[in-house]
């Protein structure tokens, strides 16, 4: 038998359980029909309660399961260029989450269907067709790791001294799956929305989303679908990364930098190698890459996110690489190439930054102020320009100076802590997301 539903989101919202809810928890802790279907085995295996969430206790060793104790991370969907990805891993990968998410694959009111190949597309319907559904993207695959310089290997999905080591815990293998997981857990509890939602989880994110995300946006763009927001990774919770300032502090990009990816060829005269020219192809090539490491395109900090600025600026970007290399026998041709993204709106009535503002001070209460932000690398979410122009990318997690080394690098790691908080934050914003009204604005920055 299922459990009896909970009101999962009382007017005291989650953090607030009466007695009656605790009690009802307390009973599907110890009743196992009560659990998820692979955990916790007893209750010790749960820990203390934990004050900021009580719900998610029922879920904790459920979790730790989903995501590290081999699961995710030792899949190795890794993306090398686009169109070549480790399609095997991707298709272990959908196997996977259809495996340890029961519910969210056999919910009447969810639709699942693969894009792309390798890209799943989840379809949430709420009970109100009126509101405006919003969208949670995150993205399966991940760039290369090789053992070497790794503490744990990267694929191996190890714990060690309460983290979880491996690439894709931060980026973002804990996104896809802590949506997924709050998704799983909120069905179990007989929730059903009342805002309609999507879930896109992107397959090529690292090699330009063409064949996932692209192909996602253009279904739903073709079907005439208006998101109100879409939340998708990006900028992040950083303690002691801003100069200047004590607290922590939450960063949600509300744009994005532009890119462009540049080809160099140097041709030369063909020849014996027993007599090499003065200057090899190599060596002139090697010269030109070398002139622009030690010339990197100017900062653009602090000089405000605003789109013609940045549009400006990007146009210059050639000529600036050219000028830098300054030898017309590099040949320079663009491979591709994107402006800057448009800023969206986050001032006090826009819902969705708003929205992710609030479920942020939920579950990062330790964080002085949210603000927006320019988000330094690129997303999947530019892809769906057409869809909303409410595009927020903040990734729940806490990030110290010396973890920014971590994402893309060696030793990625998450503390199962975090990766908790996580999966909190994705079930306090979808429930969030479930009224029309604006959450109260948290104005914070006294605090810092
Ligand atoms: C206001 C700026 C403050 C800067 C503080 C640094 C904060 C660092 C926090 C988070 C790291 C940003 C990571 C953003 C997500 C990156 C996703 C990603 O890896 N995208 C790839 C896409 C590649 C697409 C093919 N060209 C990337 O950008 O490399
Ligand atoms: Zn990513
Ligand atoms: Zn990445």
């Amino acid at each position: 038998p299922e459990p009896s539903p909970l009101p999962l989101r009382s007017r005291r919202g989650l953090l607030g359980f009466g007695v009656q809810e605790k009690e009802q928890l307390r009973e599907a802790l110890t009743d196992p029909l009560g659990c998820p279907p692979c955990g916790p085995e007893t209750s010790e295996d749960v820990g203390p309660i934990s004050a900021l969430s009580y719900g998610l206790v029922l879920e904790r060793a459920w979790l730790r399961k989903q995501l590290h104790n081999g699961g995710a991370i030792r899949i190795p969907t890794v993306s090398f260029s686009p169109g070549n990805v480790t399609t095997t891993a991707m298709e272990e990968f959908g196997a996977y989450i259809r495996k340890v998410f029961p519910r969210v694959f056999s919910s009447s009111f969810v639709h699942h269907e693969v894009v792309g190949g390798f890209s799943h597309l989840f379809t949430v319907h709420g009970s109100d067709p009126l509101l405006q559904p919003y969208m949670l993207l995150a993205h399966l695959d991940v760039v290369p790791a090789s053992d070497e310089g790794w503490e744990v290997p990267p694929f191996s999905g190890q714990e060690r001294d309460g983290f979880l080591y491996g690439r894709g815990t931060l980026d973002d293998k804990n996104a896809a799956m802590g949506i997924l997981q709050a998704l799983e857990f909120l069905l179990k509890r007989n929730y059903k929305p009342i805002r309609s939602f999507y879930i896109a989880i992107g397959h090529d994110e690292e090699v330009s989303g063409r064949d996932g995300a692209r192909k996602i946006a253009s279904k739903l763009e073709s079907a005439g679908v208006r998101l109100s927001f879409l939340s998708d990774e990006g900028l992040a919770v950083l303690d002691g990364v801003m100069k200047g300032i004590e607290r922590p502090v939450a960063l949600v990009g509300t744009t994005e930098k532009g890119s462009i990816t540049l080809t160099l060829t140097v041709q030369s005269v063909p020849g014996h190698s027993s007599f090499p020219p003065k200057e090899t192809s190599i060596g002139i090539l090697a010269a030109a890459v070398s002139r622009l490491e030690q010339n990197p395109l100017p900062s653009l900090f602090g000089k405000g996110p605003e789109l013609a600025t940045f549009e400006q600026l990007a146009t210059q970007v050639l000529e600036l690489v050219r000028a830098t290399i300054a030898d017309d026998r590099v040949k320079i041709s663009v491979q591709e190439a994107f402006n800057p993204l448009p800023v969206s709106p986050y001032d006090e009535d826009s819902f969705g930054f708003q929205v992710i503002r609030h479920t942020i001070h939920e579950i990062f209460s330790e964080v002085g102020a949210v603000a927006p932000g320019v988000c330094i690398g690129n997303t999947d979410s530019r892809h769906y320009l057409n869809l909303t122009k409410n595009i927020y990318r903040f990734s729940p997690i806490w990030l110290k100076a010396e973890d920014l080394s971590r994402i893309h690098g060696l030793n990625e790691r998450i503390s199962l802590e975090m990766y908790e908080r996580g999966v909190q934050f994705y079930l306090h914003l979808i429930q969030n997301s479930d009224t029309p009204e604006l959450p109260k604005a948290h104005k914070s920055l006294h605090e810092l």
